[in-house]
């Protein structure tokens, strides 16, 4: 891999110009996606956060749902956030009858998952792998993840009900998704993370 990767990011929908922005200033090139071509193009892809029945969807019409479940399964690193949490993953609790994911990490996501009276909030989490600081996540309309495969690493969690809390970071392989948007809050660690694995970094 070069020293200046091509990330993608999936412009079909939601917060692409954030994303795009965090990832040129950490020296990545990008790649707005809208087309299998333009897919061809990147070597790793990230999926914003915005409405994953409307992502899904456009996914399908724009004949780019089943180029990137090849692209998943030929081990291109994708960074998914809240609604491309939801799209990475396999299983779906809350989605509407005709919603596709992409898919590729062994998890069930809960869509809205925190309720209405928590439509949107701010916390501190602890992160495996980008440093002790915890990371001051900001949640909007975001899923958690319910339950996960032996080959999912858990990288974070919030407060829940019971004693394990509510996992909302998880990575498998090359594929992380987080049910925040750090894209928001100036506070790069999680996509240098991820341009990290990109460049084949472990
Ligand atoms: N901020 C977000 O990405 C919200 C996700 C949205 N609730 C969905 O189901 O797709």
């Amino acid at each position: 891999m070069t020293a200046r990767p091509t990330i993608g990011v999936l412009a079909l929908q939601g917060d692409v110009a954030e994303h795009v922005h965090v990832l040129e200033t950490l020296g990545a090139d990008t790649v707005k996606v809208l087309s299998a071509d333009r897919l061809d193009s990147v070597d790793g892809l990230v999926i914003p956060g915005g409405e994953s029945t409307t992502m899904s969807k456009l996914a399908v019409r724009y004949d780019l749902m089943e180029p990137l479940r090849k692209r998943v399964a030929n081990g291109m690193p994708v960074y998914g956030t809240c609604a491309g949490m939801i799209m990475l993953a396999d299983r779906v609790l809350g989605g509407t009858a005709d919603q596709e994911t992409v898919g590729g990490i062994d998890m069930t996501v809960r869509r809205n998952a925190f309720g209405r009276q928590t439509e949107s909030f701010e916390t501190g989490v602890y992160i495996d792998g980008i440093g002790e600081d915890p990371f001051d996540a900001v949640f909007i309309r975001a899923p958690w993840v319910e339950s996960v495969g032996p080959q999912v690493r858990v990288l974070g969690r919030v407060p829940g009900t019971d004693e394990a809390g509510r996992i909302v970071a998880v990575r498998q392989g090359g594929l992380m998704a987080t049910s925040f948007h750090p894209e928001l809050t100036g506070d790069t660690r999680i996509h240098r993370l991820f341009v990290d694995i990109v460049k084949g970094h472990p």
